[in-house]
């Protein structure tokens, strides 16, 4: 048990998927997971675990931004032994090349959080997602013909901001914004555990282009589908 989640060891699988929305969470659990138990409503920020065709696996909202899922995931990997966390959250797209309802495997990401510029002074820190997690979700993807954009996105401190870097970083590759990869791959590489970030793009932040309740519901559970494979399946390249 710790000060945000009043689970006792073991309740939790050692394969979180994080999605940011804690009701996100109650729906993956009831929609995907066989025999779901709830083990944390502390703050509402639901947590369950249950079965994946016979794995078992937990799923965890993390709240929005850096320092909120921070919370979550330091004490997911240091006090109930959580080996491997898959983010599944929403984006906005930044990229013409990059479409609504899109999944994007996040392979690093930028931040204008202050996290990593406090921990390595002078240094640029890169976080990076997990090589095998992303090979695994990759090959997972294409043989069920969901086809995924992997590359860089940019995790901001501020949804509602006035820095106008995202024309550049678009310039430089970056697919999405979102809120929360840059803390979860930091930690993951502190802790020596994996993780990947897997993202829907839900609105585009050129066109202003957003996904129907219906559409993101449909996308999203592809995502999942994708996540819950990838945390359960140890897989071999062919
Ligand atoms: O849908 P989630 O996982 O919450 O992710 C995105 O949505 C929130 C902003 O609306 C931020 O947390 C952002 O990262
Ligand atoms: O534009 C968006 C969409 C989702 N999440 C974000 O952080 N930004």
């Amino acid at each position: 048990m710790t000060v945000h989640i009043e689970a006792q060891l073991g309740d939790i699988a050692e394969k979180v998927l994080l999605p940011g929305d804690p009701l996100r969470a109650k729906y993956i659990a009831e929609t995907f997971l066989e025999d779901a138990v709830c083990y944390n409503n502390v703050r509402g920020m639901l947590g369950f675990t249950g079965t994946y065709y016979g794995h078992r696996v937990s799923v965890q909202g993390t709240g929005m931004g850096m320092p909120s899922a921070s919370i979550y995931i330091h004490e997911l990997i240091n006090n109930f032994g959580v080996k491997k966390l898959i983010r599944i959250g929403t984006c906005g797209a930044i990229r013409t090349d990059v479409n609504i309802r899109d999944v994007i495997v996040a392979q690093a990401a930028c931040t204008d959080s202050g996290i990593n510029r406090n921990t390595f002074p002078g240094i640029d820190y890169a976080p990076i997602g997990s090589f095998s997690m992303i090979q695994q979700a990759y090959h997972l993807a294409k043989s069920t013909n969901l086809t995924l954009k992997v590359g860089n996105v940019y995790s901001a401190d501020l949804f509602y901001s006035d820095n106008d870097s995202l024309p550049k970083l678009a310039r430089y590759g970056v697919l999405a914004v979102e809120m929360e990869t840059a803390a979860l791959y930091t930690l993951a590489a502190k802790f020596e555990v994996e993780a990947l970030s897997l993202l829907t793009v839900s609105d585009h932040v050129l066109t202003g282009e957003q996904t129907s309740p219906q559409e993101r519901q449909t996308t999203f559970n592809e995502m999942i589908q994708l996540a819950l494979e990838t945390a359960t399946h140890e897989f071999t390249l062919p």
